[in-house]
C-alpha cells in the first residue's frame, strides 16, 4: 500500500490531511509527541471524522498508525524512506523542531532511492513549506543537499477547514466542519489526492484564505475575548462585533480585490460563505483556540498586520484592521504562553516597543499611530 507520513496527529492532521490521504488509498503514518494518541492509533487502527451538521454524518478513517518522533526516530526515518508524501500540520513555530529528524529521514532516503517525495507543510503561514525546507537544509551537508533538491519536491499550500479543540478526551474521533479546501502550488504532475487542488500560483489563494477566514476569525476571537464570550458563533451573534468583522473583511477585501484583480461580487460571496461558516453552532469553537499564539498572529506577514500594511501602501482604509490589532494586544489569556509573554512585553516596554519588535511597525508609521489610538480607547 502507498504510504504518507504526516507530522502532527492533532485536529487538522486527523480531521483533514490524514483523512484525505486515507481516503485516497494511502496508509497514513502519523508522527507526534502525544504518546496517548500514538498508542491509540496503533491499537485502534482507525477513527471517525464527524461532520458538524444537524445530521452528523460520520466517515471511518482506516489504514492509520502512529510513531513517536522522540522515542522512535529510526522508525520515523524508515517511514520517510517508504512514503510518497510527507506532510505537516503541527503549528508554524514547531517546524524548526521537527526539521532535524526530517533531514535525517531525507538523507537516508536519497541514499536508497531517487523516487520522488513530495513535502507539503499544511500550516496557516505564507510559504510554510519554503520555511520548512530552509530549516531542513540547515541540517544537511552539501552532497546530500544536492540529492535532496533533485529528488524531493517542496510544495507550498493553503489549508482551510475549521477543526475545533475536541471535547472528547480519550477518543481519536474528530468533529470537523463540512467545508474544506486544500490548495497546493505546483506545475508538476503529482499523484492525485482526493480533495487536493493544484494551482500554478498560490499567492492569491493563501492571501485570500488567510486574510478572510483567519483575519475574520481573529477579529471575532479578540473582540469576543474582551466581551467575555466563549465561542466564535456566540461572539458573532453580538451585533457590534458582527459589524466589526464585516468592516474588517471589507478592508482586507478591498486590498485583495486590488492586488489580485478579484471579481468584487465573487469576493463578497466568499466573505458571506465564510461568515456563515463562523456561525456553525455545532463546532463550539472557542475564542481562546482561535486567538491562540497572539505573537505569531501579530507578526508582520500574518493575518492582521500584513493586510493592514498592504492596505496602507495601496492607499486603502485600514482603521478596522488597526482596531483588531489593538484588540489582539489586549488578549491576556493566562493559559496561552504567547499571550502571557506579550502582556509582559507590553507591561515592561510599552505598546510602541511591541509594535516595532513583534509587528515590525516603526513608531512613526501612520499604522502604528492608529493602532496605538485604538489600544488606548479599548483599554479604557
Ligand atoms: N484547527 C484548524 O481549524 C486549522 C485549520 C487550518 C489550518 N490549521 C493549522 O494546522 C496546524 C495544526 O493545527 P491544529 O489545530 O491541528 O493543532 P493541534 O494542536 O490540534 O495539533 C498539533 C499537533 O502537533 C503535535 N506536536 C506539537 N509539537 C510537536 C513536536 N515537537 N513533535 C511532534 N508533534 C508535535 C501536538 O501534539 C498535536 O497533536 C497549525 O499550523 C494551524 O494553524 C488549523
Ligand atoms: O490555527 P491558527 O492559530 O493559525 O488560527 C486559528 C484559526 O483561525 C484557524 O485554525 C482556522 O480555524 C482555520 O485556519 C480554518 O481553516
Amino acid at each position: 500500500m502507498k504510504k504518507a507520513v504526516h507530522f502532527g496527529a492533532g485536529n487538522i492532521g486527523r480531521g483533514f490531511i490524514g483523512a484525505l490521504f486515507s481516503e485516497s488509498g494511502y496508509h497514513v503514518v502519523f508522527v507526534d509527541i502525544a504518546e496517548q494518541i500514538i498508542n491509540q492509533l496503533n491499537e485502534e487502527k482507525k477513527y471517525s471524522v464527524m461532520l458538524a451538521t444537524d445530521e452528523q454524518e460520520t466517515v471511518t478513517i482506516e489504514n492509520v498508525s502512529g510513531l513517536n518522533n522522540i522515542k522512535q526516530e529510526n522508525e520515523v526515518v524508515e517511514a520517510i524512506k517508504e512514503s510518497a508524501f510527507l506532510t505537516t500540520a503541527i503549528g508554524p513555530n514547531i517546524l524548526p523542531r521537527i526539521a532535524p529528524l526530517i533531514a535525517k529521514g531525507l538523507s537516508a532516503r536519497v541514499e536508497e532511492t531517487s523516487e520522488k517525495l513530495y513535502v507539503i507543510a499544511c500550516e496557516n503561514q505564507i510559504s510554510a513549506t519554503d520555511l520548512l525546507k530552509g530549516y531542513i537544509m540547515e541540517h544537511l551537508d552539501e552532497a546530500v543537499k544536492e540529492k535532496v533538491l533533485a529528488n524531493v519536491s517542496f510544495l507550498n499550500s493553503a489549508v482551510d477547514r475549521i477543526v475545533p479543540i475536541q471535547n472528547n478526551q480519550g477518543s481519536l474521533d474528530v468533529l470537523v466542519e463540512p467545508y474544506h479546501e486544500w490548495v497546493v502550488e505546483t506545475t508538476q504532475d503529482i499523484p492525485p489526492i482526493e480533495g487536493m487542488k493544484i494551482v500554478p500560483e498560490l499567492a492569491p489563494y493563501i492571501e485570500r484564505k488567510l486574510f478572510t477566514v483567519n483575519t475574520g476569525h481573529a477579529v471575532i476571537a479578540y473582540f469576543g475575548y474582551l466581551a467575555n464570550k466563549e465561542t466564535i458563533d456566540q461572539t458573532l451573534a453580538d451585533e457590534e462585533i458582527h459589524k466589526q468583522v464585516k468592516a474588517t473583511l471589507g478592508e482586507t477585501g478591498a486590498y485583495l480585490i486590488n492586488e489580485y484583480n478579484l471579481d468584487p461580487e465573487d469576493h463578497q460571496k466568499y466573505i458571506d460563505k465564510i461568515i456563515s461558516r463562523f456561525q456553525n453552532a455545532h463546532l463550539h469553537d472557542g475564542v481562546t483556540r482561535v486567538g491562540r499564539s497572539p505573537i505569531r498572529k501579530l507578526s508582520p506577514d500574518d493575518r492582521l498586520v500584513r493586510p493592514a500594511s498592504q492596505a496602507q501602501k495601496a492607499g486603502l482604509s485600514y482603521t478596522n484592521l488597526a482596531k483588531a490589532i489593538a484588540a489582539a494586544m489586549l488578549f491576556d489569556y493566562k493559559e496561552d504562553e504567547e499571550a502571557v509573554k506579550l502582556q509582559a512585553m507590553i507591561k515592561e516596554h510599552g505598546v510602541a516597543y511591541v509594535l516595532q519588535e513583534v509587528c515590525g511597525l516603526a513608531e512613526s508609521s501612520e499604522l502604528a499611530k492608529e493602532i496605538n489610538r485604538h489600544y488606548g480607547v479599548l483599554k479604557g
